[in-house]
């Protein structure tokens, strides 16, 4: 068994180089794990009455970040890649395994939730359920995330929050051990992760939790279905909108979660920018093990990349796609793959027509605003984008390099890395900023392109 550490710290104004393809790319690239189910996984995990596995987990900046707070309120999380010798087979093809045991939550403790939506949401509800203070702060940008509905929805579940009134970051759970739960109601129009947060933990309330959505639009509701979808593999009774329940409302019955021996998938939104690079350079790429049944929005790529000009192939190999070279504009609502922006608009910026983007106006509040960074970015290189009231315009106009900011945003580091492929001269500031969901990216990229057919 061995140890394995986290991801260096980078000086966040280094100028990274992105390599631009001179040929049509050629490669097979397995994508690491899912940080949306690892996150989950880990957190249903500290909350069952039995040890669970986590196989192939997302080794990340977001991911460390939730097993570090689990571990700041008790639970146990041990690290393994098991030995070659003794499965005969490489520790690469097996992937690491976290055994995670639960234990009685306490505090005080502090949480650190970096910027991390999935910590600053998901593990305030955890925190009512220990027994004492858990103070929680993360990065600068992680005060001006929105964390409202899940602050309010457990103070009218019976949570005692201390936040002097900013309904945001820095705050103190001041957990009793348990909490009443019961019925509440939550506008998420700005992140879906306020119902997940209360989903998540709901089985372990008191009365279990009745969850209802009151404001005109709910993003990313794939990843709402992730969480249904958790729930019940760790045996949480759960009703839901599309399983014939009332609309925008979901139930957990109280009651233990089990511990599962899960493997995660890989991240099919992380798969994106190797994808696009097909598609880009009228080349192929290949991602092994993509799950033919997923909960993961990033499944949507198959559609998104086929309506943008490329060819998608699902079968015993993974998910091939191939482009011609030539990428199509597109109207599209991004509304439930929001995640998916940055790299859509960059092989956007290089279509042969105009495209809109929809329904994405919740991105100005993701780990920096996404449609102003994407306007100033690719506008910066040449490009033609406006915001609208909820997307982005892109006429595509021919680019020039320069240095494509990232503002600590991954997704558009890796969005900077795609448009290098074809521009000269794009240098990404601070490409460390992708060990948020992808430390390993740099590598993986120029694997990419030093591939052979
Ligand atoms: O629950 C999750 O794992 C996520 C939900 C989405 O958040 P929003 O609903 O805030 O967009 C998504 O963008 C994020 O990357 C991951
Ligand atoms: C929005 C994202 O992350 P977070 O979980 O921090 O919200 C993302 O990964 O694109």
């Amino acid at each position: 068994m061995t140890e394995r550490t986290g991801p260096a710290v980078l000086d966040p104004e280094a100028l990274w180089p992105a390599p631009r393809a001179t040929d049509p790319v050629a490669a097979t690239v397995a994508v690491p794990g899912s940080k949306s189910v690892t996150n989950r996984a880990l957190l249903l995990a500290a909350l069952a009455a039995e040890p669970g596995w986590l196989r192939r987990p997302l080794r990340s900046r977001d991911t460390l970040l939730m097993a570090d707070a689990l571990r700041a309120l008790g639970v146990e999380i041990e690290e393994t890649v098991p030995s070659s010798s003794s499965l005969g087979r490489s520790p690469e093809t097996l992937g690491e395994v976290w055994r995670v045991i639960p234990a009685g939550l306490y505090g005080p403790a502090t949480v650190d939730v970096g910027n991390a939506g999935t910590v600053m949401r998901f593990l305030p509800p955890v925190a009512t359920l220990a027994d004492g203070p858990i103070h929680f702060d993360g990065d600068p940008r992680s005060h001006e995330r929105p964390l409202h509905g899940v602050l309010d929805g457990l103070r009218t579940l019976g949570a005692r929050i201390e936040d002097e009134g900013r309904g945001a970051l820095p705050l103190t759970v001041h957990g009793s051990g348990s909490l009443p739960g019961g019925r509440v109601t939550v506008d998420a129009s700005s992140s879906s992760q306020f119902v997940s947060a209360l989903l998540l933990s709901g089985a372990r309330f008191q009365q279990g939790l009745e969850v209802r959505h009151t404001g005109d639009t709910l993003p990313s509701v794939p990843h709402i279905r992730m969480t249904v979808d958790m729930l019940r593999a760790a045996g949480a009774q759960v009703d839901a909108p599309e399983d014939g329940g009332a609309a925008n409302t979901w139930r957990v019955t109280a009651g233990a979660l089990l511990g599962r021996d899960l493997v995660v998938e890989p991240d099919l939104s992380n798969a994106q920018p190797f994808l696009a690079a097909a598609l880009l350079t009228g080349g192929r790429v290949t991602i092994p093990d993509w799950p033919v049944r997923t909960t993961q929005p990033g499944d949507a790529l198959r559609d998104i990349l086929t309506a943008m000009g490329g060819d998608c192939v699902l079968d015993e190999r993974g998910l091939t796609c191939t482009g011609t070279g030539r990428v199509r504009g597109v109207d599209l609502d991004l509304s439930e793959v929001g995640e998916l922006t940055p790299g859509i608009a960059a092989l956007a910026a290089c279509a042969d027509s105009e495209s809109v983007l929809r329904g994405i106006g919740h991105l100005r509040l993701h780990e920096t605003d996404r449609l102003a960074a994407l306007c100033a970015e690719i506008n910066g290189l040449g490009g033609d984008v406006t915001e609208t009231a909820d997307g982005l315009r892109i006429r595509p106009r021919p680019l020039h390099g320069g240095v494509f900011h990232t503002y600590d945003d991954h997704r558009l580091a890796t969005a900077g890395a795609l448009l290098g492929l074809v521009v000269d001269d794009v240098r990404v500031q601070d490409i460390a900023t992708t060990g948020k969901t992808l430390p390993d990216f740099p590598e993986l990229w120029h694997g990419l392109l030093g591939a052979k057919a």
